[in-house]
Protein backbone atom coordinates (compact mmCIF):
# COMPACT_ATOMS: atom_id res chain seq x y z
CA UNK A 1 0.00 0.00 0.00
CA UNK A 2 1.09 3.69 -0.70
CA UNK A 3 2.24 5.23 1.98
CA UNK A 4 0.00 8.73 3.25
CA UNK A 5 2.61 11.55 3.18
CA UNK A 6 3.04 13.86 5.96
CA UNK A 7 3.07 17.65 5.76
CA UNK A 8 3.95 20.25 8.69
CA UNK A 9 2.15 23.69 8.55
CA UNK A 10 3.34 26.25 10.08
CA UNK A 11 0.77 28.77 9.39
CA UNK A 12 -2.00 31.03 10.99
CA UNK A 13 -5.30 29.71 12.57
CA UNK A 14 -8.76 31.44 12.42
CA UNK A 15 -11.15 30.63 15.12
CA UNK A 16 -13.94 31.61 12.89
CA UNK A 17 -14.03 31.25 9.27
CA UNK A 18 -10.95 30.52 7.00
CA UNK A 19 -7.61 31.66 6.31
CA UNK A 20 -4.06 30.47 6.79
CA UNK A 21 -4.60 26.73 8.14
CA UNK A 22 -8.00 26.94 8.31
CA UNK A 23 -8.18 27.19 4.93
CA UNK A 24 -5.82 24.55 3.82
CA UNK A 25 -5.65 21.93 6.55
CA UNK A 26 -8.61 20.12 5.76
CA UNK A 27 -8.38 20.26 2.23
CA UNK A 28 -5.54 18.94 2.31
CA UNK A 29 -6.46 15.96 4.55
CA UNK A 30 -9.00 15.51 2.28
CA UNK A 31 -6.98 15.33 -1.08
CA UNK A 32 -5.46 12.31 1.31
CA UNK A 33 -2.06 14.21 3.33
CA UNK A 34 -1.20 13.79 6.97
CA UNK A 35 -1.25 17.44 8.27
CA UNK A 36 0.40 18.20 11.20
CA UNK A 37 -1.18 21.84 11.76
CA UNK A 38 1.59 24.36 13.58
CA UNK A 39 -0.57 28.20 13.97
CA UNK A 40 1.57 31.07 14.25
CA UNK A 41 -1.22 32.95 15.40
CA UNK A 42 -4.61 32.25 16.81
CA UNK A 43 -6.80 35.13 15.57
CA UNK A 44 -10.69 35.05 16.11
CA UNK A 45 -11.36 35.68 12.66
CA UNK A 46 -9.02 36.83 9.60
CA UNK A 47 -7.70 40.45 9.59
CA UNK A 48 -10.05 41.80 6.60
CA UNK A 49 -12.79 42.20 8.96
CA UNK A 50 -10.62 45.29 10.12
CA UNK A 51 -10.29 43.96 13.70
CA UNK A 52 -9.75 40.65 15.77
CA UNK A 53 -8.63 39.14 19.18
CA UNK A 54 -5.94 36.72 19.77
CA UNK A 55 -2.39 36.09 20.06
CA UNK A 56 0.74 35.74 17.97
CA UNK A 57 3.07 32.31 18.95
CA UNK A 58 6.44 33.38 20.76
CA UNK A 59 8.73 32.24 17.77
CA UNK A 60 10.52 29.62 19.83
CA UNK A 61 7.94 27.92 20.58
CA UNK A 62 8.36 26.25 16.38
CA UNK A 63 12.13 24.98 16.65
CA UNK A 64 10.69 23.90 20.13
CA UNK A 65 7.87 22.36 18.88
CA UNK A 66 9.71 20.92 15.90
CA UNK A 67 12.23 19.31 18.55
CA UNK A 68 9.39 17.25 20.46
CA UNK A 69 8.02 15.38 17.63
CA UNK A 70 12.05 14.67 16.63
CA UNK A 71 12.09 13.79 20.56
CA UNK A 72 9.32 10.98 19.64
CA UNK A 73 11.35 9.66 16.59
CA UNK A 74 8.61 10.70 14.10
CA UNK A 75 10.32 14.04 12.24
CA UNK A 76 12.14 11.82 9.22
CA UNK A 77 8.42 11.32 8.96
CA UNK A 78 7.91 14.65 7.71
CA UNK A 79 7.60 15.12 4.10
CA UNK A 80 7.43 18.77 3.53
CA UNK A 81 6.92 21.98 5.75
CA UNK A 82 4.52 24.58 4.31
CA UNK A 83 5.01 28.20 5.49
CA UNK A 84 2.32 30.98 5.18
CA UNK A 85 0.91 34.21 7.59
CA UNK A 86 3.53 35.10 9.78
CA UNK A 87 3.45 37.06 12.83
CA UNK A 88 6.73 38.48 13.20
CA UNK A 89 10.31 37.89 11.34
CA UNK A 90 11.56 36.31 14.18
CA UNK A 91 9.16 33.65 13.23
CA UNK A 92 10.42 33.51 10.06
CA UNK A 93 13.98 32.79 11.06
CA UNK A 94 12.55 30.41 13.63
CA UNK A 95 10.61 28.23 10.82
CA UNK A 96 13.99 28.39 8.56
CA UNK A 97 15.75 26.63 11.61
CA UNK A 98 12.48 23.95 11.84
CA UNK A 99 12.90 23.62 8.54
CA UNK A 100 16.93 22.94 8.72
CA UNK A 101 16.41 20.67 11.34
CA UNK A 102 13.68 18.48 9.29
CA UNK A 103 15.79 18.30 6.34
CA UNK A 104 18.94 16.76 8.72
CA UNK A 105 16.15 14.55 9.75
CA UNK A 106 14.44 14.00 5.89
CA UNK A 107 16.97 15.40 3.34
CA UNK A 108 14.40 14.75 0.92
CA UNK A 109 11.64 16.99 2.28
CA UNK A 110 10.25 19.82 0.77
CA UNK A 111 10.05 23.39 1.96
CA UNK A 112 7.26 25.83 0.27
CA UNK A 113 6.92 29.39 1.25
CA UNK A 114 3.79 31.13 0.35
CA UNK A 115 5.25 34.86 1.03
CA UNK A 116 2.24 36.54 2.46
CA UNK A 117 2.66 40.59 2.41
CA UNK A 118 0.77 43.11 3.23
CA UNK A 119 -1.96 44.01 1.24
CA UNK A 120 -3.04 47.38 2.79
CA UNK A 121 -5.96 48.26 -0.03
CA UNK A 122 -7.32 44.88 1.19
CA UNK A 123 -7.22 45.00 4.45
CA UNK A 124 -4.27 42.30 5.07
CA UNK A 125 -1.96 43.58 7.63
CA UNK A 126 1.49 41.82 7.63
CA UNK A 127 4.24 43.65 9.55
CA UNK A 128 6.56 45.26 7.29
CA UNK A 129 9.59 43.83 8.82
CA UNK A 130 8.01 40.18 7.68
CA UNK A 131 8.13 41.28 4.05
CA UNK A 132 11.93 41.87 4.09
CA UNK A 133 12.15 38.49 5.80
CA UNK A 134 10.71 36.81 2.97
CA UNK A 135 12.66 38.41 0.40
CA UNK A 136 15.96 38.32 1.87
CA UNK A 137 16.01 34.98 3.58
CA UNK A 138 13.09 33.14 2.95
CA UNK A 139 13.43 32.78 -1.23
CA UNK A 140 17.29 31.49 -0.62
CA UNK A 141 15.62 28.58 1.73
CA UNK A 142 12.77 27.70 -0.11
CA UNK A 143 11.71 25.20 -2.60
CA UNK A 144 8.59 26.06 -3.49
CA UNK A 145 7.37 29.38 -4.00
CA UNK A 146 3.80 30.87 -4.58
CA UNK A 147 3.78 34.74 -4.56
CA UNK A 148 0.74 36.45 -5.55
CA UNK A 149 1.29 39.38 -7.95
CA UNK A 150 1.92 41.96 -5.52
CA UNK A 151 4.24 39.49 -3.43
CA UNK A 152 6.16 39.38 -7.04
CA UNK A 153 6.07 42.88 -7.55
CA UNK A 154 7.55 43.41 -4.19
CA UNK A 155 10.39 40.58 -4.79
CA UNK A 156 11.40 42.47 -7.93
CA UNK A 157 10.56 45.95 -7.06
CA UNK A 158 8.63 46.98 -9.67
CA UNK A 159 5.39 46.59 -11.06
CA UNK A 160 4.79 43.99 -13.86
CA UNK A 161 3.98 45.63 -17.50
CA UNK A 162 2.73 42.38 -19.40
CA UNK A 163 2.41 38.72 -18.73
CA UNK A 164 6.04 37.99 -20.72
CA UNK A 165 7.24 40.37 -18.21
CA UNK A 166 5.70 38.66 -15.28
CA UNK A 167 7.11 35.79 -16.50
CA UNK A 168 10.43 37.21 -16.47
CA UNK A 169 9.75 38.13 -12.67
CA UNK A 170 8.87 34.66 -11.81
CA UNK A 171 12.03 33.40 -13.63
CA UNK A 172 14.26 36.12 -11.78
CA UNK A 173 13.09 34.62 -8.38
CA UNK A 174 13.62 31.24 -9.27
CA UNK A 175 17.31 32.24 -9.76
CA UNK A 176 16.93 33.13 -5.83
CA UNK A 177 16.79 29.42 -5.07
CA UNK A 178 13.01 27.90 -5.67
CA UNK A 179 13.39 25.09 -8.16
CA UNK A 180 9.63 26.57 -9.00
CA UNK A 181 7.63 29.10 -8.45
CA UNK A 182 3.51 28.89 -8.72
CA UNK A 183 2.47 33.16 -8.75
CA UNK A 184 -0.96 32.50 -7.92
CA UNK A 185 -2.58 35.25 -9.10
CA UNK A 186 -1.22 37.34 -11.91
CA UNK A 187 -1.82 41.07 -12.81
CA UNK A 188 -0.98 43.09 -15.56
CA UNK A 189 -1.65 45.80 -17.81
CA UNK A 190 -3.79 44.24 -20.98
CA UNK A 191 -5.04 41.08 -19.02
CA UNK A 192 -8.16 40.47 -20.12
CA UNK A 193 -11.25 40.94 -17.85
CA UNK A 194 -12.66 38.05 -17.38
CA UNK A 195 -10.10 35.53 -16.58
CA UNK A 196 -8.40 34.70 -13.50
CA UNK A 197 -4.35 33.89 -14.60
CA UNK A 198 -2.02 31.92 -12.76
CA UNK A 199 1.56 31.15 -13.71
CA UNK A 200 4.22 27.79 -13.20
CA UNK A 201 7.93 28.53 -13.71
CA UNK A 202 10.27 25.93 -13.38
CA UNK A 203 14.06 25.50 -14.87
CA UNK A 204 12.03 22.97 -17.08
CA UNK A 205 9.65 25.81 -18.69
CA UNK A 206 6.96 27.85 -17.77
CA UNK A 207 3.16 27.36 -18.31
CA UNK A 208 0.38 30.10 -17.91
CA UNK A 209 -3.31 29.19 -16.59
CA UNK A 210 -6.80 30.73 -17.50
CA UNK A 211 -10.02 30.31 -15.51
CA UNK A 212 -12.80 32.55 -15.56
CA UNK A 213 -13.28 35.36 -13.17
CA UNK A 214 -15.65 35.14 -10.80
CA UNK A 215 -18.25 37.94 -9.09
CA UNK A 216 -17.95 38.92 -5.33
CA UNK A 217 -19.72 41.39 -3.33
CA UNK A 218 -16.14 40.85 -1.38
CA UNK A 219 -13.46 39.51 -2.51
CA UNK A 220 -13.50 36.01 0.13
CA UNK A 221 -9.91 35.73 1.48
CA UNK A 222 -8.00 32.37 2.50
CA UNK A 223 -7.68 31.75 -1.71
CA UNK A 224 -4.14 32.08 -1.64
CA UNK A 225 -3.90 29.95 0.72
CA UNK A 226 -5.40 26.92 -0.36
CA UNK A 227 -4.10 27.09 -3.52
CA UNK A 228 -0.84 27.10 -1.91
CA UNK A 229 -1.48 24.17 0.44
CA UNK A 230 -3.61 22.19 -2.34
CA UNK A 231 -0.67 22.94 -4.45
CA UNK A 232 2.39 20.88 -1.87
CA UNK A 233 -0.27 18.45 -1.17
CA UNK A 234 -0.78 16.89 -4.47
CA UNK A 235 3.05 17.14 -5.28
CA UNK A 236 3.32 14.88 -2.21
CA UNK A 237 0.96 12.72 -3.77
CA UNK A 238 2.83 12.12 -6.89
CA UNK A 239 1.74 14.84 -9.07
CA UNK A 240 4.37 16.64 -11.66
CA UNK A 241 4.67 19.96 -10.85
CA UNK A 242 2.25 20.74 -14.07
CA UNK A 243 -0.35 17.83 -12.68
CA UNK A 244 -0.38 19.83 -9.34
CA UNK A 245 -0.34 23.23 -10.86
CA UNK A 246 -4.11 22.09 -13.04
CA UNK A 247 -5.16 20.04 -10.16
CA UNK A 248 -4.73 23.06 -7.67
CA UNK A 249 -6.65 25.37 -10.13
CA UNK A 250 -9.44 23.12 -10.88
CA UNK A 251 -10.14 22.22 -7.24
CA UNK A 252 -9.86 26.36 -5.93
CA UNK A 253 -12.41 26.96 -8.47
CA UNK A 254 -14.91 24.18 -7.52
CA UNK A 255 -14.43 26.15 -3.54
CA UNK A 256 -15.01 29.08 -4.99
CA UNK A 257 -18.03 28.26 -7.07
CA UNK A 258 -19.80 26.25 -3.91
CA UNK A 259 -19.10 29.72 -2.36
CA UNK A 260 -20.36 31.88 -5.07
CA UNK A 261 -23.42 29.50 -5.18
CA UNK A 262 -24.04 30.10 -1.33
CA UNK A 263 -22.97 33.80 -1.47
CA UNK A 264 -20.49 33.60 1.60
CA UNK A 265 -18.14 35.67 2.54
CA UNK A 266 -16.25 32.47 3.76
CA UNK A 267 -14.63 30.15 1.65
CA UNK A 268 -17.18 27.50 1.70
CA UNK A 269 -14.68 24.27 2.35
CA UNK A 270 -16.88 21.43 4.27
CA UNK A 271 -19.78 21.68 1.40
CA UNK A 272 -16.87 22.27 -1.31
CA UNK A 273 -15.32 19.12 0.17
CA UNK A 274 -16.07 16.30 -2.63
CA UNK A 275 -15.56 18.85 -5.41
CA UNK A 276 -12.02 19.53 -3.89
CA UNK A 277 -10.88 15.77 -4.10
CA UNK A 278 -12.61 15.54 -7.74
CA UNK A 279 -12.73 18.50 -9.04
CA UNK A 280 -15.46 18.27 -12.27
CA UNK A 281 -13.83 21.28 -14.07
CA UNK A 282 -10.48 21.30 -15.66
CA UNK A 283 -8.35 23.92 -17.06
CA UNK A 284 -5.06 23.33 -18.92
CA UNK A 285 -1.58 24.54 -18.25
CA UNK A 286 -0.33 25.91 -21.54
CA UNK A 287 3.59 26.37 -22.16
CA UNK A 288 4.93 29.79 -22.45
CA UNK A 289 8.09 31.08 -23.16
CA UNK A 290 10.02 34.42 -23.46
N1 LIG B 1 -11.84 32.72 -10.12
C1 LIG B 1 -11.87 33.77 -9.30
N2 LIG B 1 -12.76 34.74 -9.49
C2 LIG B 1 -12.76 35.81 -8.70
N3 LIG B 1 -11.90 36.03 -7.71
C3 LIG B 1 -11.00 35.09 -7.47
C4 LIG B 1 -10.91 33.93 -8.24
N4 LIG B 1 -9.91 33.19 -7.76
C5 LIG B 1 -9.37 33.89 -6.73
N5 LIG B 1 -10.02 35.03 -6.54
C6 LIG B 1 -9.75 36.10 -5.61
O1 LIG B 1 -8.57 36.67 -6.08
C7 LIG B 1 -7.81 37.17 -5.01
C8 LIG B 1 -6.44 36.60 -5.06
O2 LIG B 1 -5.78 37.40 -4.21
P1 LIG B 1 -4.28 37.54 -4.20
O3 LIG B 1 -3.93 38.72 -3.38
O4 LIG B 1 -3.74 37.53 -5.56
O5 LIG B 1 -3.83 36.17 -3.51
P2 LIG B 1 -4.05 35.77 -2.00
O6 LIG B 1 -5.30 34.96 -1.95
O7 LIG B 1 -2.83 35.00 -1.68
O8 LIG B 1 -4.15 37.01 -1.19
C9 LIG B 1 -8.53 36.83 -3.75
O9 LIG B 1 -9.20 37.96 -3.30
C10 LIG B 1 -9.49 35.75 -4.19
O10 LIG B 1 -10.66 35.77 -3.42
C1 LIG C 1 -4.77 35.58 9.68
C2 LIG C 1 -4.60 35.54 8.19
N1 LIG C 1 -3.95 34.51 7.63
C3 LIG C 1 -3.76 34.43 6.30
C4 LIG C 1 -4.21 35.40 5.46
C5 LIG C 1 -3.91 35.27 3.99
O1 LIG C 1 -5.03 34.97 3.25
P1 LIG C 1 -4.95 34.81 1.67
O2 LIG C 1 -4.93 33.36 1.39
O3 LIG C 1 -6.18 35.48 1.15
O4 LIG C 1 -3.70 35.45 1.21
C6 LIG C 1 -4.90 36.48 5.98
C7 LIG C 1 -5.40 37.52 5.10
O5 LIG C 1 -5.99 38.48 5.52
C8 LIG C 1 -5.09 36.55 7.38
O6 LIG C 1 -5.74 37.57 7.96
MG1 LIG D 1 -1.97 35.27 0.19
Amino acid sequence: MKRTPHLLAIQSHVVFGHAGNSAAVFPMQRVGVNVWPLNTVQFSNHTQYGQWAGEVLAPQQIPALVEGIAAIGELGQCDAVLSGYLGSAAQGRAILTGVARIKVANPKALYLCDPVMGHPEKGCIVAPEVSTFLLEEAAAVADLMCPNQLELDSFSGRKAQSLLDCLAMARALLIRGPKAVLVKHLAYPGKPEDSFEMLLVTADGSWHLRRPLLAFPRQPVGVGDLTSGLFLARILLGDSLVAAFEFTAAAVHEVLLETQACASYELELVRAQDRIAHPRVRFEAVPISL
